[in-house]
């Protein structure tokens, strides 16, 4: 049987063409400080009786986006576990950020491009511009061609009003080797990442709003932001913390790692929540049940 379509999400009066940060607020306020991904990992399928096949692809997917629209501040679906599926997978991903737009749920693309800026181009018009098949409401993008190779996606985000997520200091525990080492000014790669982000925020923090550019920051990184004299809290940037659960982080390890920038924090985990599935309202129960600890973790 087809998954039923996922309720439209009610966030009040917000306008959909308000600015990704203001939708991002009114949605963590709305369900709280965390996104699922939508990761179609071949173990998860198998764990769901599902093939690792483009329809148990579309399977999997769309009762994920059933159980999470609505539930959840934003899904985060992996765009590499659709592509190794090719062209129908694609298609797949496509119906999912199509549902997620009419459930009026925030999708985050977790893409992670970074190129030369000409081809950068071409990668926002994908992601960011209305009306593409692909468009998110925000992309996870890389920074290690240069922050300055961003641009045309950040330029893109906001005239659309849509939102990106730089990475920063992400989870794995490669990421250091890059985003730790030191110029010879003595600052650290992700620092600078965090200063040029803040730029992008700035006229939201003036207003004593959530910006459109977020960081993301792994809540595996311990005490790394302060060490390395990131200022996250003066970024303005919602900072999207992946790592809990599969990873090993714990929503008690947040306050550790974001200190007073805790309001600014969109949590993310994927394997943790979806091996509650197949079954619909266990996926739901388990991403409220996260969520919940989320909020209690970054309260106070
Ligand atoms: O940008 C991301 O989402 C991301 C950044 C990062 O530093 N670490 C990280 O794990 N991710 C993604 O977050 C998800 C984590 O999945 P789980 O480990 O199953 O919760 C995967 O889709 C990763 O690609």
């Amino acid at each position: 049987m087809p998954p039923e379509p996922p309720e439209r999400d009610d966030l009040g009066d917000l306008p959909a063409a308000a600015l990704f940060g203001d939708r991002l607020r009114a949605a963590m306020d709305a369900h709280g400080p965390l996104a699922v991904g939508v990761d179609p990992h071949p173990a998860l399928l198998a764990a769901w009786g599902l093939p690792d096949d483009p329809s148990g692809l579309e399977r999997f997917a769309l009762a994920a986006v059933e159980a999470l629209a609505g539930a959840v501040a934003a899904v985060k679906p992996q765009s590499a576990f659709f592509e190794r599926h090719g062209s129908r997978g694609v298609a797949v991903l496509e119906r999912v950020l199509a549902t997620l737009a009419d459930a009026g749920t925030l999708s985050v693309l977790d893409v992670k491009r970074g190129d030369v800026g000409s081809t950068m181009t071409a990668y926002a018009q994908a992601h960011l511009a209305d009306g593409a098949p692909l468009a998110a409401d925000a992309v996870t993008l890389s920074p290690y061609l240069g922050l300055g190779a961003l641009r045309p996606a950040l330029d893109l985000a906001a005239q659309t009003r849509r939102g990106a997520f730089v990475l920063a200091l992400t989870s794995n525990p490669e990421g250091p080797q890059v985003q730790h080492a030191r110029g010879g000014d003595g600052r650290a790669v992700a620092a600078e990442v965090a200063r040029g982000v803040a730029v992008e925020n700035a006229d939201a923090v003036a207003d004593g709003r959530l910006g459109s550019v977020g960081l993301v920051v792994g809540a595996t990184t311990g005490g790394a932001a302060e060490e390395l004299g990131l200022d996250l809290a003066a970024t303005g940037a919602p900072l999207l913390a992946p790592g809990l659960g599969a990873q090993g982080a714990a929503p008690q390890d947040l306050a550790r790692v974001f200190g007073p920038a805790r309001r600014q924090v969109l949590a993310t985990s994927t394997r943790a929540v979806l091996q509650a599935g197949p079954d619909v309202a266990a996926v739901r129960a388990a991403a409220r049940d996260l969520a919940e600890r989320c909020a209690f973790a970054l309260s106070g």
